[in-house]
């Protein structure tokens, strides 16, 4: 390939067409990946509304460490490097924490420290 771009044109037409349908199947696990997320968030969002509305804490480290060994077991189980699994659960998370965050200012409770681990 002479240029940078990951276009195809001069590739054999069988490789063409494995990597199509490869990249299909990509395409549809990342769609399910992101309506997964989508699910997750609808829960969480719920989860944010019930915590600000009992003055709960936006975060609970003792559940995260739940998940976190839970979550490397089966990626060690699948064969996913659970330090990549752990990485990823703590990237939402921390997302999901701020969004506890923003509801509970929203209903004027935004001052909720940590639970103790
Ligand atoms: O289970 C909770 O208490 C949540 O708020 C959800 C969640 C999560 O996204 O899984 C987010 C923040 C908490 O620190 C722990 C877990």
């Amino acid at each position: 390939m002479t240029t940078s771009d990951t276009g195809t044109q001069d590739v054999d037409p069988a490789v063409r067409a494995e990597l199509a349908r490869l990249r299909d199947s990509i395409d549809n696990i990342d769609a399910a990946v992101v309506h997964m997320l989508a699910e997750r968030f609808k829960c969480t969002q719920q989860v944010g509304h019930l915590k600000a509305r009992h003055q709960l804490p936006p975060a609970d480290p003792a559940r995260e460490a739940r998940q976190i060994a839970r979550l490397r077991a089966l990626a060690e189980d699948a064969k996913l490097d659970p330090a990549f699994a752990e990485k990823f659960l703590n990237f939402i998370v921390a997302e999901v924490i701020r969004h506890h965050e923003r509801i509970a200012e929203e209903s004027g409770n935004g001052t909720a420290a940590s639970a103790p681990a």
